[in-house]
């Protein structure tokens, strides 16, 4: 039987245009603007290497990739990005009408730039008509953005943020027509509670964060809040199904972590996250509740992490003085001491069809796992029919001593670990991965965290299990009393710091310590027992999630023009 053979996109405008003094049969359609030269070709120059998505000559550039078209100022073509705007005095004589378009263009490693055409054309009529038949197709991509609400940390990174936004992503917005207002925060927290009880949400399209991870945990939680408060949804109650937020949130990287852009951009360049924001793309994302006896804790999307994670972060904490450099020496010590923890972990394991935690396919841009139904919703609508017997007959439980439990909720790649935590998690499935990494010995363990920065299957080992769950339940051994805790947090561990302090002494000793705290995305948990729910696509990025390397160094076949 013969394949069905996909409509071809329908033809809107098609010229003989000039370029560089040379003659382009240009063409519009529904899905792309191409150029392809008409006289005999001609060597290609090392300029135009980098040149749009090309086949023999030919360019073509998604109408969903086009950022602008204006009508050129002639006789000086245009300033600024791209390589085909000088032209010939004597052509530029023939052909002073012109237009301008500006596109997304691929780099390396994942990054976008914005580049630039001019075509000339003997008539202003024609002209005219080529920049406005430009514009109505861009009118008809209703995903992009209008209006955004911008949140800047100036403190954030290298307290470049503002120059950052100002330089590079404010002129990118403008061209796109983008209009914006922005807000620099004063303080922490600025961006949430004004979000949560103060911005007319109503008038914008998106929320853009500029600043690392922190920044961007700020933004969700004030979102996520005002959506649920909005909707009379009780954040308290561990067994909500919350109600998904309508605006997407944009990321521009400028913190000393910005691991969530890299997870779903594949980079972590300011320009390339402006142009996904720009062409208005959604990638959806999973968001785990935490909670402590029906008190809401935290949101995490990326890494929530006990044991060696949490104590990692505890010491970093004290040692901030020190710049990123503490992430490192915290690191050295956290592993050093060995210490491990004894707990019940429960869970409620995901189903199949959302994958497993050791399958070779990496969640990217258009996922199939992640498109499917989400697995969330139908856990709260079986919920509803099923008895709780039945309920707690699907969880399993595990007890035993463990140096590190983690629960990643996306891959949590990032420069260093370019594969992440856990390679095949998924950034929208309604799971997270859960890793249990049981008492070893120091080489084993220093095994393990190695195989992070490289190819090796890192659960491969007998003391590593990892499961794909939908929720968790953690209990540490020795349960801690309200009056414990304040106890703990007011002293910052007395018990700990004389643990600690016995262990400096000692470095061989590997003795279990009563608690260790959670690492939530960076933020350290005030309770070690908790309960975490994923949250099935809860809220959406500007993004396009992380295309296949392919997009990157194929030109697209004719076939599919
Ligand atoms: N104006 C401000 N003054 C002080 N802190 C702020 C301000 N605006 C935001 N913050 C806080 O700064 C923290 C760190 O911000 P961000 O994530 O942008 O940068 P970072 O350098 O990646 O952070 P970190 O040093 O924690 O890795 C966030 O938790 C945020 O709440």
């Amino acid at each position: 039987m013969q394949e069905k053979q996909p409509k071809p996109p329908l033809l809107l405008l098609s010229s003989q245009l000039s370029l560089q003094n040379r003659g382009y049969e240009v063409t519009l359609n529904s899905a792309f603007l191409s150029w392809k030269e008409v006289e005999t070709r001609q060597k290609r120059t090392a300029a135009n290497i980098y040149g749009p998505l090309k086949a023999a000559g030919s360019h073509y550039v998604p109408v969903c990739e086009i950022i602008s078209v204006q009508e050129t100022e002639e006789d000086c073509p245009s300033t600024g990005i791209g390589k085909w705007q000088k032209v010939p005095q004597s052509l530029a004589e023939s052909n002073q009408y012109a237009f301008t378009v500006s596109y997304v263009e691929r780099t390396q490693k994942h990054r976008w730039r914005c580049s630039e055409v001019t075509l000339h054309c003997t008539d202003r009529t024609l002209c005219l008509q080529w920049v406005q038949a430009i514009r109505e197709q861009l009118s008809l991509l209703t995903i992009r953005p209008k209006r955004l609400l911008v949140y800047i940390n100036p403190y954030g990174g290298k307290h470049r943020g503002k120059r950052i936004y100002e330089q590079k992503v404010a002129p990118i917005f403008s061209r796109a027509s983008i209009s914006t207002d922005v807000i620099i925060t004063e303080r922490a927290n600025h961006a949430r509670d004004h979000l949560k009880t103060e911005a007319d949400l109503k008038k914008y399209d998106g929320v853009v964060c500029v600043g690392g991870d922190g920044m961007f945990s700020e933004i969700i939680h004030g979102l996520i809040s005002r959506t649920q408060c909005d909707s009379g949804v009780d954040q308290n109650r561990a067994d909500e199904t919350l109600i998904p937020c309508s605006l997407r949130i944009g990321i521009i990287p400028a913190g000393s972590t910005d691991c969530i852009c890299y997870a779903t951009v594949g980079s972590n360049d300011p320009v390339t996250s402006a142009l996904h924001i720009v062409v208005g793309d959604s990638q959806p994302m999973d968001v785990c509740s935490i909670h402590h006896n029906n008190t809401f804790l935290r949101y995490s999307v990326s890494l929530l992490g006990y044991g060696f994670y949490g104590d990692v972060l505890t010491d970093s904490e004290r040692k901030r003085w020190m710049g990123p450099a503490r992430y490192d020496i915290s690191g050295v010590k956290t592993f050093l001491s060995h210490h491990y923890y004894e707990g019940t972990i429960s869970f409620l394991p995901a189903d199949e069809n959302v994958g497993t935690p050791r399958d070779k396919l990496q969640c990217r841009s258009g996922c199939n796992i992640c498109r499917l139904p989400s697995a969330d919703k139908q856990v709260s609508k079986d919920e509803e029919s099923i008895s709780d017997t039945e309920k707690k007959g699907v969880w399993q439980v595990i007890r035993g001593k463990f140096l590190a439990i983690n629960a990643a909720c996306m891959s949590c790649a990032c420069p260093r670990s370019p594969k992440g935590l856990s390679p095949a998690a998924h950034l929208a499935n309604g799971t997270a991965d859960l890793i249990l990494v049981r008492k070893c010995s120091r080489f084993d363990f220093l095994r393990h965290l190695l195989r992070h920065t490289n190819k090796d299957d890192q659960f491969d080992h007998p003391f590593v299990e990892v499961y794909r769950v939908r929720q968790f339940r953690f209990t540490p051994r020795y349960e801690e009393t309200d009056s414990e805790l304040e106890l703990r947090e007011a002293e910052g561990s007395g018990r700990k710091r004389f643990f600690s302090q016995i262990c400096r002494e000692h470095p061989a000793c590997t003795c279990s310590l009563a608690h260790s705290s959670w690492n939530c995305d960076g933020e350290i948990l005030p309770h070690a027992a908790i309960q975490v729910r994923v949250h099935c696509q809860l809220i959406k990025l500007f993004a396009r999630g992380i295309e296949e390397q392919s997009v990157f160094e194929e030109p697209y076949t004719l076939s599919a023009i």
